[in-house]
C-alpha cells in the first residue's frame, strides 16, 4: 500500500473551528501525521505537492441511495412518489438481473467517486453485486437488502449479507433494509428490529417521505410517527437510519433526542418528487443526527453531495426567511461525519491522525475561490464550490478517482455494459 504526502495543503472538516494549512501523511490506509506545512520528510513517499492551492476534505458520505437506479434515470419523470414507484419504477426493476445491478452500481460509483463521495448507504436487491463492485472499486458501502412485505426469503438474503460481507476489508457494513412503513407490515417491521438487535447491525428504512405516509400511519396503522418507531422497536436497534423524515412535526422531535436515529436529508429528491421540506433546523436544535443523501438517480437526478449541501442549506434559509438558520459547518458535518456514523463506519468522516484516509482533494486555484481564507473555507465550499472542483478521491489510502481517471476500474467497460443494460431494460 502506498504512502502519500499531501504537502502544504489546506484541510478542513466540519468539527474544526477553521481551516488549517499543513502537511498530511497517509500510511497504510490511515492519516498518520498532520504537521506544519513543509515539515514532513518527503523521501520514500508519493508526493502530492499542494502548494497552498489545494484543500483536503473528508470524503463525502451519500447516506441514502439506490445506486443501480442510475440505469433508470429519466424514467417516470415528474410523477408523484406512489405512482412513480408503482407504475414506472417497480415494473422495470422487476426486469433487473444481478448483472445489470452490477453495472448500474458501477455506473453510479463512477459518478459518486468523481464528485468526492467515498462511502454510500445503499438499499436495493442483488446486494452481492453491490458488495462486489464496491470492493472492486475500493469504495465504502453500507449494504441493505430492500425488504418488502413479510417475506422470509428476502430477510434471509439480508441476514446472509451480514455473514458474507459485514466488515469486509473495512469497506463494507450491512444493515437490515425494511423498505417503508407502507410496504412492510408492522409485525414484520418489529421482527426486523429484533433481528437487528440480535445481530448487532443497523436498520436502513424510508420514513415520512410524503404527507400521504403520515396519514397512512394515522389512518391505517393508528399510530403517530414516533409511536410507530417505538412500537416497532426501531428506536431500540443499534442504529436506525430514517431516509427523508420530511413530515416530522417539530413538536415530535424532542422524543428523538439522544436516540439511535440518523435522519438522512435528501433535499433534491424531496424537491423533485414534490415531497416537501423537512424541519432541519429543529432537528439540529434537538441534537438529532442528520446526514445527507441523494436517493436514487431516478428521483434526483444526480448523485452529487455538493448539490445536496448547497440546497440543504439554501432551502431552509429561504423558507424560514432566516439566513442564520443553518451554517456551512453544520452542512459539512452532515455530509461527512454524521453520514459515516449513521452507517456504522468508525474513524470515518474527519481529518484526524489515526482516522481512515477517506479524502477529497479540491483544487482551490479556481476563480470562484478567490479571496478565501481559513475562516471562510467552509462557506466557500458549500456556497461557491461544486463537484467540478474535485481533483481526486481516496478511500482508505487508495485512489478511486484521480484527475478524470478511475485507477481501480475500467471506465469504458462500465459505460459500455451499463448502456447495454439500460437498452435491454427500457426499450
Ligand atoms: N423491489 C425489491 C426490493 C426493494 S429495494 C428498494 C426500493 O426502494 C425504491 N425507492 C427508490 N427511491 C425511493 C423513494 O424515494 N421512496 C421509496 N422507495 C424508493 C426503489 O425503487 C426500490 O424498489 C425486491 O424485488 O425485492
Ligand atoms: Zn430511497
Amino acid at each position: 500500500m502506498s504512502t502519500y504526502l499531501f504537502q502544504n495543503t489546506y484541510i478542513y472538516d466540519g468539527q474544526m473551528e477553521r481551516g488549517l494549512r499543513c502537511d498530511v501523511l497517509v500510511e497504510n490506509g490511515v492519516i498518520s501525521k498532520i504537521e506544519a506545512p513543509n515539515t514532513i520528510d518527503d523521501g520514500h513517499v508519493s508526493l502530492i505537492d499542494c502548494n497552498g492551492e489545494k484543500l483536503l476534505l473528508p470524503g463525502f458520505v451519500n447516506g441514502h441511495t439506490h445506486a443501480a437506479m442510475s440505469l433508470l434515470r429519466g424514467l417516470g419523470e415528474e410523477t408523484p412518489l406512489m405512482s412513480w414507484l408503482k407504475e414506472q419504477i417497480w415494473p422495470v426493476e422487476a426486469r433487473l438481473t444481478p448483472e445489470y445491478i452490477y453495472w448500474g452500481t458501477a455506473l453510479a460509483l463512477l459518478e459518486m467517486a468523481s464528485c468526492g463521495v467515498t462511502c454510500f448507504g445503499d438499499m436495493y436487491f442483488e446486494m452481492d453485486q453491490v458488495a462486489q463492485v464496491s470492493l472492486a472499486m475500493g469504495m465504502k458501502c453500507a449494504l441493505s437488502r430492500g425488504l418488502i412485505g413479510e417475506d422470509q426469503k428476502r430477510v434471509d438474503e439480508n441476514l446472509k449479507l451480514i455473514d458474507d460481507w459485514h466488515g469486509k476489508k473495512g469497506l463494507l457494513s450491512v444493515q437490515l433494509g425494511p423498505h417503508a412503513p407502507y410496504t412492510v407490515p408492522m409485525n414484520a417491521m418489529k421482527k426486523i428490529s429484533e433481528l437487528a438487535l440480535e445481530r448487532n447491525v443497523g436498520i436502513h428504512t424510508h420514513f415520512l417521505e410524503t404527507e400521504w405516509e403520515r396519514q397512512y400511519l394515522r389512518d391505517e396503522l393508528h399510530c403517530q410517527p414516533v409511536e410507530y418507531l417505538e412500537k416497532t422497536g426501531l428506536l431500540n436497534t443499534p442504529r436506525t437510519i430514517l431516509a427523508h423524515g420530511v413530515w416530522f412535526l417539530p413538536e415530535e422531535l424532542p422524543l428523538l433526542k439522544d436516540s439511535n436515529i440518523t435522519i438522512v436529508h435528501n433535499p433534491n429528491s424531496n424537491l423533485k418528487l414534490g415531497s416537501g421540506i423537512m424541519p432541519l433546523p429543529e432537528m439540529i436544535d434537538q441534537g438529532i443526527s442528520v446526514s445527507l443523501g441523494t436517493d436514487g438517480a431516478a428521483s434526483n437526478n444526480r448523485l452529487d453531495i455538493w448539490e445536496e449541501m448547497r440546497h440543504g442549506a439554501l432551502i431552509h434559509k429561504g423558507v424560514r426567511h432566516d439566513p442564520t438558520i443553518i451554517k456551512a459547518k453544520q452542512i459539512l458535518t452532515m455530509a461527512t461525519l454524521n453520514g459515516a456514523r449513521g452507517l456504522g463506519f468508525e474513524k470515518t468522516g474527519l481529518i484526524r491522525e489515526t482516522w481512515d484516509a477517506d479524502l477529497v482533494l479540491i483544487d482551490l486555484d479556481r476563480p470562484h475561490y478567490l479571496g478565501f481564507d481559513v475562516e471562510t473555507l467552509p462557506v466557500y465550499i458549500v456556497y461557491a464550490g461544486s463537484s467540478t472542483d474535485v481533483e481526486a478521491t481516496m478511500v482508505k489510502g487508495q485512489w478511486v478517482y484521480f484527475n478524470g481517471e478511475f485507477p481501480s476500474v475500467d471506465r469504458e467497460e462500465i459505460l459500455k455494459q451499463a448502456a447495454q443494460a439500460r437498452k435491454a431494460l427500457i426499450s
